[in-house]
């Protein structure tokens, strides 16, 4: 009998998140850790985004002693082991307390300050991916301003090649890195300090600007801002509809009379690029369709003209908080010609749309003259819509 092949053990890491500061830089009643952050505190979302990560297999979290409270308050239900143990003067001294309470069993320790709660998944892979061939691996960006030196006169330049803005977290092999602080005098920025005094290597792993630390009262506005950003719903809708010819002397498209040797049939004036965009809103909206709002069954809707349907979706829209961003149209015919009034069911579609004509595009093709509308038996159309709930 063969034995399948077991799959090589997944190297585990710990989350060893540094709270124990006071935030003096940052004011505030309650150290910024604690403070509110788009209805979370700001140390929860620190946790989230590590208990979210598949790699982590424990989280050691180092807290003031003051803060018992506040830490209770704020502390997420995690998958993981979590522990809480009590930090020092120092951010590194808070360190050396969180790394004594990391399991043995742990491959890696990703160290990262607890204000830094906009930590993202590439940003943490970039580090565990790296700490397969490095004893340490950390994120930053480069520095891209001019840099000087100076109190209020600039008194000199500095040469920025080279230089970087360091981030967390800042990952380890578990063994290394506690010899590296247990051997350190203490008094290091941060943890890749310690490791290089050791004669550690760290490899620079790929930071974001997202990623920072709040330290200023300004800070926190720009963290909302960007959770904000991280939470803006965007949503595409699509949509295609059919109307077949019939008696008549022209075509209702976009809102527009065409004329034509045929009309197109349906309950309604069968507009059919304005019931594709309709279509298109009420998917994007998971809102069902035109026939949920409108049955055809339903005689008020006998002959009517179809900016009513796409008025009801565009109101949807506006009343579930989105803005309509953009929509795009394709019509398929041999006839009538759409070109020439391509410029005026563009501006109608964004009048009923209550958006600028640049964020509508009304094209056209023909299907080579295969098919239903090739044979000339009727026009179908496509629609893609975009809305965004900020
Ligand atoms: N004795 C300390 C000092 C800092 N930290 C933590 O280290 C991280 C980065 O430090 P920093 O931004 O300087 O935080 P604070 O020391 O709280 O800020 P300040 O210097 O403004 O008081 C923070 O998550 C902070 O809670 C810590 O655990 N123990
Ligand atoms: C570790 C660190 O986040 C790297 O940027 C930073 O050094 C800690 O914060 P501080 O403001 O330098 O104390």
């Amino acid at each position: 009998m063969t034995v399948p092949a077991a799959d090589p053990p997944v190297p585990t890491a710990a989350a060893l998140i540094v709270a124990a500061g006071r935030g003096i830089r940052a004011g505030g009643e309650i150290p910024k850790q604690y403070r509110m952050l788009e209805g979370d505190a700001v140390l929860t979302r620190t946790l989230r985004a590590f208990a979210g990560h598949p790699a982590i297999g424990q989280i050691v979290v180092v807290r003031h002693a003051e803060d018992a409270d506040l830490f209770a308050a704020a502390r997420p239900d995690t998958r993981q082991p979590l522990v809480d143990v009590i930090g020092g003067d120092s951010r590194d001294a808070s360190v050396r307390a969180g790394l004594a309470a990391v399991d043995d069993a742990m491959d890696y320790v990703l160290i990262h300050d607890a204000a830094r709660p906009l930590v993202s998944p590439d940003v943490i892979d970039g580090v565990l991916d790296a700490l397969a061939c490095h004893n340490g691996a950390a994120p930053a960006l480069p520095v891209t301003d001019a840099l000087w030196r100076g109190a209020s006169m600039v008194s000199g330049t500095q040469d920025r090649t080279g230089l970087w803005r360091a981030q967390t977290p800042q990952g380890f092999r578990l063994g290394p890195i506690r010899a590296a602080h247990a051997a350190h005098q203490g008094g290091a920025a941060d943890d890749v300090e310690v490791a290089r005094a050791f004669g550690l290597e760290v490899a620079i792993t790929p930071g974001s600007e997202d990623n920072l630390k709040i330290t200023a009262p300004d800070d926190f506005a720009r963290a909302a801002r960007l959770v904000k950003g991280q939470q803006m719903d965007i949503r595409t809708g699509n949509g295609f509809d059919v109307h077949r010819f019939g008696p008549g002397d022209h075509v209702m498209l976009c809102g527009l009379a065409i004329p034509h040797t045929r009309g197109l049939q349906g309950h309604s004036d069968a507009d059919v690029g304005l019931h594709t965009v309709t279509d298109a809103i009420y998917g994007a909206l998971a809102a069902g369709d035109i026939g949920t709002h409108f049955p055809p069954s339903d005689p008020q809707w006998k002959g009517v003209a179809s900016h009513v349907f796409l008025t009801h979706a565009v109101e949807m829209a506006g009343e579930r908080g989105f803005a309509i961003t953009h929509a795009d149209l394709t019509l398929i015919c041999e006839q009538p010609r759409i070109g020439p009034h391509a410029g005026a069911m563009r501006a109608e579609l964004a009048r009923i749309l209550r958006i600028g004509a640049d964020r509508v595009s009304v094209k056209a093709t023909t299907s080579e003259r295969l098919g239903f509308t090739g044979r000339e038996e009727g026009i179908a159309a496509l629609a893609t819509v975009t809305l965004v709930a900020p």
